[in-house]
């Protein structure tokens, strides 16, 4: 795997990488390290860690016989990094609601964002990538304004519904015509995160938005885990070689457009009377002015970017994932539509409040994000030196939560290999919660937009549902799953409008 990638890589520095790959095997023959009373795992070698074990299956595939033959806590090594494999869902939460496990590993990703965003002047922007008293500062800071500007709340819903509207008014004028799914929802997703974050909504046709969501590398299009990314010093090193300065193209021009964003709305006259996260956050700078502060507009630039990103693609490969699977299951389709006719009716559009009344239709949304299982594998690392289920984890640790395992555990599953909405239905009919659905994580960094993500996903998902009748038109590609994130269905769908009753 780390060979093929290297050899795909033009010019000297495939040839340096190649070198280094070479020495690093060398030396690899020594005989093995791995820290005192570490959990069992492959073994670590010096220096490239397990990674000859692990050649040959995908990375996935190795974090799913790792679970197996060594259990709830098990590791391996990148380069110099341990890395702790951490399955079951009681084991899981309570790791994860550990002050210990609450740091973020540096990830290339996030520190080329950052090194983009500030002029190369700071690699660790953020609530996402940052860790230590300035993530706690402005995770609680952005959680608090998100509510105040009613992100997740009733008060939002009003805008979610605006964004229904004018998607599903697209969809009707396809006149059932076959509709490419890719991405359909992003540009209706992203609104609402848009309108509680800046205060403005991208008009339909917008060319820049159009290419930004076009060009977006989605989740599934990200290893976390890349090996070359744990070399040492990598992350920071990678955002000065031209090669990375190529692979981040899509990157490169989100940065732009979320930096254009920022920077206009900074020089426009409304706002610090706008009613959003970024005047708020404005004025917090504001008032922190010549002092030592997290606040500057280097993070506001990073948060309202991860809001951005984060918000669109999971929201909309869970809804893309939601029509395929409800289209493909044709029973459950009509079980969906005809409690939604039973308890809404069709002269209004389901509400959030609607909810506890839908018992299958929230159902049937549980399965679509239980099967997508868009997070499969979800990176902490190590605050300090801990000890969890009896094993020493040195600072620095990557802990990796096996959400993949807690959402497929036949123990808390009815069925947990097929789409089945029973398992979230007790005998009566009734929605029952499973301590293994953990699509937004879980404890202290739990996903800071998981409300507005229901709320999204509901509201969406049920209109549509509603007003249309989908089914397949052509053969669906399932991409293979890989690595960390998982990827929706490709597919075309023909949506048929339902008549008033
Ligand atoms: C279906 C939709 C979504 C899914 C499945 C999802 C999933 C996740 C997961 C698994 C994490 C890591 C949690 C952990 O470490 O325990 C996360 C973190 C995060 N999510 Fe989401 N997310 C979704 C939507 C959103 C939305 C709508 C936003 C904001 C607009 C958002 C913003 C964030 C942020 C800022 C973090 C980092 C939190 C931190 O490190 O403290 N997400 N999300």
């Amino acid at each position: 795997m780390v060979l093929e990638w290297m050899v795909k890589m033009p010019g000297w520095e495939g040839i340096v990488l190649l070198g280094l790959f070479l020495f690093l095997l060398l030396l690899s023959a020594a005989p093995g390290r791995r820290p005192p009373n570490f959990p069992p795992g492959l073994p670590m070698l010096p220096i490239v860690g397990s990674l000859f074990h692990m050649q040959g299956v995908s990375l996935r595939t190795a974090l799913r016989n790792l679970n197996k033959e060594y259990g709830n806590m098990a590791s391996f090594g990148i380069f110099g990094t341990g890395v702790v494999l951490v399955s079951g869902s009681s084991l899981i939460k309570e790791v994860f609601a550990h002050k210990a496990a609450s740091n973020r590993p540096q990830m290339l990703f996030t520190t080329t964002r950052s090194y983009l965003l500030s002029e190369g002047k700071d690699l660790h922007l953020g609530i996402f990538g940052g860790n230590g008293k300035k993530w706690q500062e402005l995770r609680r800071f952005v959680l608090r304004h998100l509510r105040d500007v009613g992100f997740g709340k009733t008060s939002c819903e009003p805008m979610i519904v605006e964004e229904v509207i004018e998607l599903m008014d697209h969809i009707q004028q396809q006149k059932g015509q076959p509709i490419v799914m890719k991405r359909l929802f992003n540009r209706s997703v992203v609104n609402v995160v848009w309108r509680t974050v800046m205060g403005k909504r991208f008009p339909y046709d917008d060319a820049d938005v159009a290419k930004v969501i076009e060009t977006f590398l989605q989740p599934a299009d990200t290893n976390l885990l890349h090996p070359l990314f744990y070399i040492p010093g990598m992350s920071k090193a990678a955002v000065y070689l031209p090669i990375w300065r190529n692979a981040t193209k899509s990157l490169r021009d989100l940065t732009a457009f979320i930096k254009g964003e920022v920077e206009n709305f900074i020089c426009s006259e409304d706002c610090d009377v706008n009613h959003s996260l970024a005047s708020l956050f404005l004025k917090e700078i504001q008032s922190h002015a010549g002092e030592k502060s997290f606040f500057n507009t280097y993070e506001m630039k990073a948060v309202i970017f991860e809001l951005f990103t984060a918000g669109m693609d999971t929201t909309s490969s869970t809804l893309t994932m939601g029509v395929y699977l409800v289209a493909k299951h044709s029973a459950v389709q009509q079980k969906v539509q005809q409690e939604l006719d039973e308890v809404v009716g069709r002269d209004r559009l389901p509400s959030y409040s609607d909810l506890d009344r839908l018992p299958y239709t929230r159902a049937t949304i549980h399965e679509a994000q239980r099967v997508l299982d868009l997070v499969a594998f979800i990176l902490r690392s190590a605050a300090e030196d801990c000890t969890f289920a009896g094993y020493d984890i040195p600072k620095g640790t990557v802990i990796v939560a096996n959400a993949e395992d807690a959402m497929t555990d036949p123990k808390l599953w009815k069925n947990p290999q097929e789409f089945d909405p029973e398992n979230f239905l007790d005998t009566d009919g009734r929605f029952v919660n499973n301590e293994g659905f953990i699509p937004f994580g879980t404890g202290k960094r739990v996903c800071v937009g998981e409300s507005l993500a229901r709320m999204q996903i509901f509201v969406f998902l049920a209109s549509l549902f509603q007003n249309f009748t989908f089914s397949l038109t052509s053969d669906e590609i399932i991409p293979t799953s890989n690595n960390t994130f998982s990827a929706p269905a490709i597919y075309s769908a023909v949506a048929h409008l339902r008549p008033r009753l």
